[in-house]
């Protein structure tokens, strides 16, 4: 009984971390103690779940996890389900039981959200195409906003989130896709995996995608196909061509075709790329990455150009900007120009501050904040985007720039202790977040503003947290939709030192 009593406070504690509280009340407490009575019964009982395979039941759906899945719960266990939204009353059957939750899915409605939309083909929400195709739009802006306020509420933060920007029309604006390449029944293929699989869906419409794109990967599908290349096979890690990629400039219309291959030559090699250039007269730069690893990784570690340029040139709030088949650049140029706009307003520049850009690949933030400053700084790690950062500042004749190579988490902290202090930090990491040696960076060199441009609201959210440790007060939030129809969720914050 004793050992009970000291493990239910151990337990206690650790949920207290995890929810974030110290002292937390109603919902939040109720959630808390049902997670420690299941722990519980995991340990001093055999735990069995509240639902067996393939039973069938009837439920509500309770909530929508930040993956676009339906929650139901059975005392407390949760069953996630595929294309189920709030409030829906259902007939689940379960397809899978878990330790601490279970998967089911649909046979039946007995009432359906009024959120709910049809998509016009199915595969677009059973691929990672569209996993939240089946809301309506302004329900996605809500949900997107509410995925950003339970994260700053597990990590008690009272940063206000505001209603998230989205698009007049949100299909079709994708710049970049990127289709594996697949014989199915005979016959390569291009498409895309069905969700948490490798498996092929073949597709010629994408939905989100530019359809001038879609247009151009059917094209070179069927060159493909004439000019007889072989798809290739995962399981057996043969045959030639494993993805496709292309890129299309938003405002100069140009097009890059990547061809990512498991070999270097094949022998319709060059007749194929003649071939496309002359069925896509838009085509500037024809690129084979070769990739020669058994990997989910797409391209692979070199490039070679095999027609035109070595990059794709575009346009962003009235800068040029060439992007080479390595480098990020953002995929939805519409709402790319609104989230570069609210993180130069956050930076509050007035042509006097020093700034470091922190993860600026080709130079697109630091080049427009470059125009409101006295000086920027940009760090980032990939070669080919710091080389395209430095012929972009040229480009647009903009002279007040540096590029460095580098994490930017070592640099950042050479830079402090060289006693650099910039007046503002703008910082637009990889999911993954800040290391814990830039913040420590952070606090030496106390920059007065920073802008966190953030597409994760978990590691935001963590982030937040412990500059808030440092001193620094984040107004508020301003989710920006740059994956309308899926589940990423982009945000800029400004942050001010107290
Ligand atoms: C989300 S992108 C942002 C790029 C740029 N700010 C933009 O809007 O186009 C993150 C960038 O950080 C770079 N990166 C990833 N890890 C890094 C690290 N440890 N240090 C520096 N840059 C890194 C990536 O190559 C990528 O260019």
């Amino acid at each position: 009984m004793q050992f009970q009593l000291a493990h239910f406070f151990e337990l206690w504690r650790k949920r207290q971390w995890a929810f974030g509280q110290e002292f937390c009340t109603g919902s939040t407490q109720n959630r808390m103690f049902a997670e420690i009575e299941q722990e519980f019964r995991r340990y001093y009982m055999k735990f069995t779940a509240p639902v067996t395979k393939n039973q069938t039941l009837q439920a509500t759906i309770q909530d929508l996890t930040y993956e676009g899945l339906g929650v139901a719960k059975v005392d407390h266990y949760p069953l996630f389900v595929e294309n189920a939204l709030p409030g829906e009353a259902v007939t689940l059957q379960v397809t899978k039981i878990g330790k601490n939750f279970g998967y089911a899915r649909v046979t039946d409605w007995q009432s359906k959200s009024p959120d709910r939309v049809e998509l016009p083909n199915q595969a677009y929400r059973q691929t990672g195409i569209a996993p939240l195709g089946h809301l309506a739009y302004p329900a996605q802006l809500k949900f997107k906003q509410h995925q950003i306020e339970m994260q700053f509420e597990r990590n008690q933060l009272a940063v206000p989130v505001k209603a998230t920007l989205g698009m007049a029309d949100p299909t079709g604006y994708r710049n970049k896709a990127q289709v594996p390449v697949r014989e199915i029944k005979g016959e390569l293929e291009t498409g895309f995996y069905r969700k948490r699989s490798h498996q092929v869906m073949p597709l010629t419409d994408f939905y989100i995608q530019d359809p001038e794109i879609d247009k151009a990967i059917v094209k070179v599908r069927d060159l493909l196909r004439q000019y007889h290349v072989v798809p290739y096979d995962e399981k057996r890690h043969q045959g030639v061509i494993r993805n496709i990629m292309v890129r299309r400039g938003y405002y100069s219309h140009e097009l890059m075709v990547i061809l990512i291959t498991r070999v270097a030559d094949f022998p319709q090699k060059d007749a194929l790329v003649a071939a496309i250039v002359s069925a896509l007269p838009e085509t500037v730069s024809v690129i084979q990455s070769v990739n020669a690893k058994q990997t989910n990784v797409i391209l692979g570690p070199t490039t070679k150009k095999l027609f035109g340029k070595s990059f794709l040139r575009d346009q962003l709030l009235g800068l040029t900007f060439d992007i080479s088949a390595q480098s990020f650049y953002q995929v939805n140029p519409q709402q790319t120009e609104k989230l570069y706009q609210a993180a130069i307003e956050a930076a509050g520049l007035t042509g006097t501050e020093t700034v470091i850009d922190a993860y600026c690949g080709i130079g697109t933030i630091s080049l427009a904040l470059a125009q409101h400053a006295k000086y920027v700084y940009g760090i980032e790690v990939v070669p080919a985007a710091v080389a395209d950062a430095k012929r972009n500042a040229k480009l647009n004749d903009i002279r007040n720039t540096k590029f460095s190579l580098g994490q930017a988490e070592r640099v950042m902290q050479e830079w402090a202790k060289d006693g650099q202090q910039p007046d503002v930090l703008v910082v637009d990491p990889p999911r993954k977040g800040l290391a814990p040696e830039f913040i420590a960076a952070v606090g030496e060199m106390k920059p007065k503003r920073m802008v966190y441009v953030s597409c994760n609201p978990a590691t935001l959210a963590r982030d937040l947290a412990a500059l808030q440790a440092l001193g620094y007060h984040a107004a508020s939030t301003q989710p920006v939709d740059m994956f309308p129809q899926t589940t990423s969720i982009e945000s800029v914050t400004g942050l001010s030192l107290a």
